[in-house]
């Protein structure tokens, strides 16, 4: 009897030894891997990582109806206020995409937290749908390029623009509520107005890191005008079924921009992410701001400045947006 409490207690205390080992080796090999993206993407199998955490099933198949974080399979990397909101919101409505709820800065300025922390920050999403997240200040360096590239290089990365005479005073109307702000003309020459104008800079980046199949451009002025189009371009960019339709949109005339039909079922499963007015569908007052009055003189000076950019981008792009010539 007593041989067999002291026989029991010693496998015990040498299975908890074994136990503790185990678990401090596991957790000292590399106490970095599951933190640093580009290790993360090196470990484990060799897809493309998309299948990180998994908060509500354990099925690791690809089951329709298993809900898991997925990472991005697109990006929406530019331009700030050139739409990236409304783009985003819009494309949210879609059954085959999901969108984060913010713009989380992994690849610019929080890289460092590791793939694990922006998987975590995507929600949850069935196999077969795509989903997007949006940064506008993924565009503005090569290094965060090139960190996209490293992640995952065949994910699909979309860039909107916007006439660059309109983006400054977009700009300077979002500044307006601060203190102490100059006079728009006095502000335009205070900024690096020809680095803010010029799209063709940044956008010739992503061309020599990505292939042109996976970058699409699109302009704000044709989401403004005609969103059911833009979301068309979209769907056939990401290969996904045709699911909007004229009616998911509705020119509302106080606001001046098309908004969100408030009765489709999906509006409502997302009307309290999106940063609407339930009532409306319309975008917050944040998005569509009066811009101030400019001279035509000053109009002209940056229409000067803007065209040869323009005619840079348009020329890389192949095609060509309707923007104000000198
Ligand atoms: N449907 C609809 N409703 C409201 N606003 C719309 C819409 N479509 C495009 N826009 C334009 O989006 C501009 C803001 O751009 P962003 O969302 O990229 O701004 S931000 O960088 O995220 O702050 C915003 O710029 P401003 O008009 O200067 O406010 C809008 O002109």
């Amino acid at each position: 009897m007593e041989y067999r409490r002291l026989f029991n207690s010693k496998s015990l205390m040498v299975a908890a030894v074994v136990i503790l080992l185990v678990v401090l080796t596991t957790y000292n090999s590399s106490p970095e891997l599951h933190n640093h993206p580009v290790a993360y993407s090196r470990a484990g199998t060799d897809r493309q990582p998309d299948e990180v955490t998994l908060p509500t099933c354990s099925d690791s198949g690809e089951d329709k109806n298993c809900m898991k974080s997925r990472l991005p399979k697109c990006l929406i990397i530019g331009f700030a206020k050139c739409g990236t909101y409304s783009l985003i919101a819009f494309l949210a409505m879609h059954p085959d995409i999901v969108t984060a709820k913010r713009e989380i800065k992994f690849f610019n300025e929080n890289y460092d937290k590791g793939l694990n922390w922006y998987a975590e920050q995507m929600p949850p999403s069935g196999s077969s749908q795509i989903t997007i997240e949006k940064t506008p200040g993924y565009i503005l360096s090569k290094t965060t390029l090139d960190r996209i590239h490293e992640y995952n290089s065949s994910i699909k990365l979309i860039v909107i623009v916007r006439d660059p005479v309109i983006r400054l005073p977009s700009s300077y109307a979002h500044q307006e509520g601060k203190r102490n702000i100059p006079s728009f003309p006095k502000w335009f020459r205070s900024v690096n107005f020809t680095d803010r104008m010029n799209y063709f800079q940044y956008i010739s980046v992503v061309y020599k890191v990505f292939p042109k199949d996976q970058i699409l451009v699109l302009c704000e002025e044709q989401l403004e005008d005609d969103p059911l189009s833009v979301m068309r371009d979209v769907e056939q960019f990401l290969g996904i079924r045709q699911a909007f339709k004229e009616d998911h949109f509705i020119f509302n005339e106080d606001k001046g921009f098309y908004c969100f039909n408030t009765s489709y079922p999906r509006f409502r499963e997302l009307s309290d992410v999106l940063r609407v007015v339930p009532a409306t569908g319309c975008f917050s007052n944040a998005k569509g701001r009066v811009h101030p009055d400019i001279s035509p003189a000053l109009l002209r000076e940056m229409a000067s400045i803007a065209t040869k950019y323009n005619e840079q981008l348009f020329a890389l792009i192949g095609k060509r947006f309707n923007w104000t010539e000198p």
